[in-house]
């Protein structure tokens, strides 16, 4: 019921939104009264917050009730917030002319909208807009609509952490689970936490996938996808065939990697991205494809090295990569437009905006930039011989179809125009008939056309002439002649109007028979404009070309986002003999940087980028993992330690040899010696697994390991003064650290002087006497006597007296 106060039943108006309202529970039902979009009683008030809206009150004869609208015109603006917010909304429309209604005008919900489901231009980013369904079965069966592109897609995971990996990486706008999630309330719990989004409810009907073999938890999801699309989108549909892929056949990247790489989004607000570097296309779906190569780097040599080709041949050719770049400006979002042509949706400009992309390819194909683009040259020209160029964005306007191109529609038209010359050559030849110099032929909405004449000549008006309308000073007549005109007149508008929209019509339908071609060739154009990106990158700022040897070495290696902001130190990295580097140096030195640039090399290697080095060696990496920062999970409620921890046993759990692994002080999180010993074992096994680890830590113990593949290097700084200054050189070297300046830069960063000065006296204290003497416990208890060999055993001796010696001295 409607939230109000008063007797007796509510006013029709009320009851006419109840009655839709009631129709579509899930939705927030905005309707139309006017030049606004209304809501009443409940859905008012939470308009009101939602938005910042003042409430008003709907008042009648003895009922009010809470009301708050959005005018129409703006209504885009309120809407994108509305569904960015989480909420579905369904548009009640008056759906017939307020003057033509016998007592209430009648509505009808036309649009339902909802985040993961909105195909308007208007409300959608270039990005794509995912819609994601969920069901269980033999694993978490996945899949992804985009009912902007049609894009549709799904995979099988098999545990949970590579469920939420899935879809931080895709990042869907809404969600649809199936009943068993829905109804599991640990689950539920966990998933709302982990990946906060919309969640729907949908109906999980399985549908038939090729191949026919797809489990049923994917078909499940699928089935739900498509149907929750269909209805919100009346119906019409158009997706590609799916596309069922394997996350397995892509290089790891676990949520934590993408986010500390900042590859998509920045850990603080405002901050750049690798995206935001990379993104120099100039068309939507270039754009879109650019976030799905980066979502989905390749293990795979061979089609590597034939997108780098790409791009370097667009890197050598600097007038071609212009040109491209040039050309592509012009060309819109085909994949949009063809989804739209699908669903009949299109609209003239539209049509003309893709005249306009179509014509630009053949420049693209002239310059040998794209040999295998399909010809639709012949469609541009049909669309550009049936729309005139400035075509007006709503069919109902009229006057969109060219002269010439429909006979009918010309004939109509030359009908209308022989009644306006008529029109116009009446006046002069009734002034003359009837010798009034100042009559005049008016038109209004009311009485039509009439011919009208002013007091003084009163009496000269002739016979034929029938008064309708008399003003002060003068009076309005009509003629059944001039009648009979302006029906004929109305009849050849009209017949002309829905002429032409059964032509657009017809067209419309012709083009959508291209549509798959017009898909086809936005697939290129896309992959092209990445290439051409990539390139322009390269170039801009001085990448060169990775090559795969199975060895990681690079020279004079940059982070790619640091190196934008300011002068930055590149750096050398060697790893032929190396696995794991054990990197000290003080706070501020340049650490994380250098782990993240190494990683980012490998990222941008492996989606068939060039890359920020004067050189660079690489393997084909399988996974990169990264334990970088305190990234504090406050809302899920675990530690950081415990955060740390579990993402430490991922990398523990997933690394193989042919792993990149990122560990910035790991067991930073915990009492010193605890973190130290964790950090060893850690390092250990990593190291016995072959993986390529870069460990940045402030605990120098790990400088004294003693394995093979162990190296240690340092960020150079240098004290200065007696005060303890210190100068960054961001410059990497061979060796450990010599003290790691903890209490120098707490100086820096304004810590006052008599703590800087206590904490020195402290450290000195520390560095002589307990600290050391509990180490060498430690590593004495952390020896296992059945497993040493006795060599071993005499090395160990050896490094406990030496380290036993520096505590006595
Ligand atoms: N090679 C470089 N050239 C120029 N500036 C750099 C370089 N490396 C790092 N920086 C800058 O130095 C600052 C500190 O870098 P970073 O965070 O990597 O230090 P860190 O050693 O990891 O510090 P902490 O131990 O406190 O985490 C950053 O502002 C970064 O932009």
């Amino acid at each position: 019921m409607l939230k109000g106060e008063g007797p007796g039943p509510l006013p029709p108006l009320l009851e006419q939104y109840v009655a839709l309202r009631d129709q579509y529970p899930d939705y927030l039902l905005l309707f139309q009264v006017g030049d606004f979009y209304e809501c009443f009683g409940e859905d008012a008030e939470r308009l009101a917050r939602a938005l910042g809206l003042t409430l008003t009150h709907k008042t009648s004869k003895d009922f009010t009730t809470p009301m708050a609208g959005i005018p129409i015109r703006a209504a885009d603006t309120y809407l994108e917030k509305l569904l960015a917010l989480g909420f579905r909304v369904a548009l009640a429309d008056q759906v017939e002319p307020a003057e033509a209604a016998e007592g209430l005008v009648r509505r009808e919900v036309t649009q339902l909208l909802t985040p993961g489901t909105v195909v308007e231009e208007s409300l959608l980013t270039p990005e794509a807009n995912y819609l994601a369904a969920l069901a269980t079965g033999e694993g978490y069966g996945l899949v992804f609509l985009d009912v902007s592109t049609g894009e549709f897609k799904g995979t099988v995971l098999y545990s949970k952490s590579a469920l939420y990996d899935e879809l931080f990486r895709h990042r869907p706008r809404e969600v649809l689970l199936a009943p068993e999630l829905l109804e599991n309330e640990a689950f539920l719990k966990e998933f709302r936490k982990r990946f906060p989004v919309m969640l729907s409810e949908a109906s999980f009907e399985p549908v038939d996938l090729e191949p026919t073999l797809a489990p049923l938890a994917l078909r499940r999801a699928a089935g739900a996808a498509l149907a929750y699309a269909r209805a919100t989108q009346g119906g019409r549909l158009a997706p590609r065939p799916f596309q069922r892929y394997d996350p397995g056949a892509f290089v790891h990247l676990p949520e934590a990697t993408l986010k500390a790489l900042e590859v998509f989004e920045p850990l603080l607000p405002g901050g750049k991205t690798l995206l935001s570097v990379l993104d120099e296309t100039r068309t939507a779906p270039g754009r879109r494809l650019l976030r799905a190569w980066l979502r989905h780097p390749l293990l795979d040599r061979g089609p590597l090295e034939a997108r780098l080709d790409r791009v370097e041949r667009l890197v050598r050719d600097t007038p071609l990569r212009e040109g491209v770049r040039r050309v592509l400006f012009r060309v819109h979002d085909l994949e949009r437009l063809a989804n739209r042509l699908l669903l009949n949706r299109a609209t003239p400009k539209d049509l003309l905006a893709l005249k306009r992309s179509l014509e630009a390819l053949p420049e693209l194909k002239k310059m040998g930039a794209l040999e295998h683009l399909p010809d639709l040259l012949p469609l541009a020209e049909e669309i550009g011989a049936a729309l005139k160029e400035e075509a007006p964005s709503r069919l109902s306007q009229g006057g969109l179809i060219r002269e010439g191109y429909d006979p009918t529609l010309d004939e109509l038209r030359a009908r209308a125009r022989a009644v306006l010359d008529f029109l116009a050559r009446l006046e002069e030849e009734e002034r003359r008939r009837t010798g009034i110099p100042t009559l005049k032929v008016g038109y209004n909405a009311v009485f039509g056309y009439y011919l009208e004449v002013t007091r003084p000549y009163y009496d000269q008006v002739p016979p034929d002439y029938r008064p309708v309308q008399t003003l002060k000073d003068r009076q309005r007549y009509t003629r059944p002649d001039l009648k009979e005109k302006e029906r004929e007149l109305l009849l050849a508008e009209a017949q002309a109007l829905r002429r032409e929209e059964e032509v657009f019509q017809e067209l419309r339908a012709k083009v959508a028979q291209e549509a798959e071609r017009i898909r086809g060739a936005a697939q290129l154009l896309a992959e092209l404009d990445v290439y051409a990106a990539l390139a322009e990158v390269a170039v801009k700022r001085g990448y060169t070309r990775p090559r795969f040897t199975g060895r990681l070495r690079i020279q004079s290696g940059r982070h790619p986002v640091v190196e934008t902001q300011g002068s930055f130190v590149p750096n050398d990295l060697d790893m032929t003999e190396a696995r794991v580097i054990v990197l000290t140096g003080p706070n501020m030195a340049g650490k994380s940087t250098y782990l993240r640039q190494t990683a980012l090399i490998a990222l941008l290697a492996q989606i068939g980028s060039f890359v920020p080095a004067e050189e660079a060696e690489l393997p084909l990496f399988d996974r990169v993992y990264t334990r970088i920062g305190a990234s504090d999970d406050l809302a899920g409620g675990r530690s950081t330690f415990m955060v740390e921890m579990e993402e430490v046993a991922q990398i523990l759990k997933g690394a193989t040899e042919r792993s990149l692994v990122l560990l910035d002080e790991v067991g930073r999180g915990t009492s010193t010696l605890d973190g130290v010993a964790l950090a060893q074992a850690v390092l250990e096994a990593l190291h016995a697994r072959g993986a390529y680890v870069l460990f940045a830590t402030h605990y120098h113990e790990l400088t004294r390991l003693d394995l093979p593949r162990v190296r240690n290097f340092h960020v150079a700084a240098e004290e200065v003064g007696l005060e303890g200054g210190l100068v960054f050189y961001h410059q990497v070297l061979p060796g450990p650290a010599l003290k790691s300046y903890g209490v120098e830069v707490a100086r820096l960063a304004g810590v006052p002087e008599e703590v800087v000065k206590r904490a020195r006296l402290l450290l000195e204290g520390l560095l002589a006497g307990r600290g050391e003497g509990e180490k060498v416990l430690l590593e004495l208890l952390s020896l296992d006597l059945n497993r040493l060999t006795p060599l071993e055993a005499l090395q160990a001796l050896k490094r406990l007296q030496e380290m036993a010696r520096g505590v006595l001295v």
